[in-house]
């Protein structure tokens, strides 16, 4: 028999995530539910070989680019993904919907429906993720016990968001109508969601769910299960999960279990971030890069570089942009956003890139933009996932590096302490 994939082998689910950090949350969620997950970065080729998997997760750096950009890229991805039989596809965005009045949540969606949905379908949109704090209630999104505009999220250097109502930021995307299904049908049951869509359908293109709990995901993820197209944040993945009878047994992932140097880079300026800094700077030592300084002409990688060769061989280093919302502000005034973000994940990468020559085997990337950017720096395209050390933070065991690990955190993702314990979890 000549050994060729069949459809049944095919992974059932595949997953279009916007930044590398959102696709390594959704991707470690996969792995807590059972599944064994690829994470790829950028569209695969389809020569590339992603067998014995359940889930693809092809992460994409489309959250900030302009809007037809992240259209063609996510349909390739789309398009890669179907040829390899996946039955469902699920195009992952930011739980704090992290986007602006252009996009790409909206455009992305659009093309991703006129493509694989057929007409009359409704498509769910459930940013809200429990296990992060992510609740929606009656539309409105809150992170933790704060509506989404008075949270942190309202600072954030790229997608600042001031708005909480999901329906209202959706249908500034779209042409599509949105609206809305309440908590209470969907605790009424499968069937009531299923009869709300339904209904919905004659009217909008779109459902923004409600998200309280995971009991609610766990009907959601039954009342999709045969949709083509599913949209959300990390939460509802383990809902469609469950719906398929597949949970909670992950199997460990083939990773080399790597030691050796160990380095964090944080691009990130999110309020987890900058606590997990404080956090690491008293007990190890912190290098700073500041972009201004950097646009002024200073050597700042050199000295970055040699501050690693003289404090790793103790144990793990941070090196980082991190700043507060207010000095963020300052070097975004006098550089411009774009240039402060760009001259930032290149020195970052550049950066990222001296550590691995020199032997760093373990690294941690704090921040979407700025893992997109260290991870195509370090020519990484596909990664094994591992275990998660907190929720939506799992090692990675890339494939293209062999022997090097990484793990990309969401700005908001993880514990105080995760840079200083987070290599426990990769033993
Ligand atoms: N000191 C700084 N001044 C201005 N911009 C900065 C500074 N440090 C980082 N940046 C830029 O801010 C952006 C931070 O976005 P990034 O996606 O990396 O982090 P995040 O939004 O916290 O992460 P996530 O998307 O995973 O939640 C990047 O483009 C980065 O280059
Ligand atoms: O959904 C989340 O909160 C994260 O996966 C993310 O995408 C942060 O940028």
């Amino acid at each position: 028999m000549p050994n060729t994939p069949t459809k049944a082998l095919a992974p059932w689910l595949g997953v279009i995530a916007d930044d590398y950090t959102g696709a390594s949350d959704v991707a470690g969620t996969l792995v807590n539910a059972g599944m064994r997950v690829v994470q790829t970065f950028g569209v695969p080729d389809p020569a590339m070989q992603l067998h014995d998997v359940d889930c693809i997760v092809v992460s994409l750096k489309t959250r900030s680019l302009p809007a037809a950009e992240a259209v063609d890229q996510s349909r390739a991805a789309a398009h890669a993904l179907s040829s390899r039989g996946v039955r469902q596809l699920y195009f992952k965005y930011c739980s704090t919907f992290d986007s602006t009045s252009e996009g790409n949540i909206g455009p992305v969606a659009d093309a991703l429906r006129s493509e694989f949905v057929p007409d009359g379908q409704i498509t769910v949109v459930a940013p809200g993720t429990p296990a992060l704090g992510r609740t929606v209630y009656n539309g409105v999104l809150f992170a933790g016990t704060d509506l989404l505009q008075e949270s942190s999220m309202r600072h954030h250097p790229l997608t600042p968001m001031t708005d909480s109502n999901v329906l209202r930021l959706l249908q500034a995307q779209t042409a599509t109508p949105v609206g809305s299904v309440g908590y209470s049908s969907i605790e009424a049951g499968v069937a009531a969601v299923r009869s709300r869509f339904q209904n919905l359908s004659a009217k909008a293109g779109y459902a923004v769910v409600d998200t309280l709990n995971d009991g609610h995901l766990a009907v959601l993820g039954a009342a999709v299960l045969d949709h083509p197209l599913v949209t959300g944040g990390s939460g509802l993945v383990g809902g469609l999960a469950a719906a398929r009878g597949i949970s909670g047994q992950p199997e460990p992932a083939p990773a080399s279990r790597p030691t050796g140097p160990a380095a964090v880079i944080a691009g990130s300026c999110s309020e987890m971030t900058n606590v997990q800094i404080d956090t690491f700077r008293r007990l190890r030592p912190c290098f700073v890069v500041d972009p201004a300084i950097i646009a002024a002409g200073q050597n700042v990688v050199a000295e970055a570089l040699q501050f690693a060769r003289e404090n790793i061989p103790d144990g793990p280093i941070l090196i980082h942009s991190t700043a507060t919302p207010e000095e963020v502000a300052r070097t975004q005034k006098q550089l411009g956003k774009a240039r402060a973000a760009e001259i930032t994940e290149s020195s970052l990468s550049t950066i990222a890139e001296g550590l691995v020559a020199s032997g760093c085997r373990q690294l941690i990337v704090a921040g979407g933009e700025t893992s997109g950017a260290v991870v195509r720096r370090l020519g990484i395209t596909t990664a094994r996932v591992g275990r998660e050390v907190s929720p939506g933070v799992p090692w990675l065991a890339t494939e293209t590096s062999p022997g090097l690990s990484i793990l990309l955190k969401s700005g908001n993702l993880g514990t105080p302490e995760l840079f200083l314990d987070a290599w426990d979890h990769n033993r």
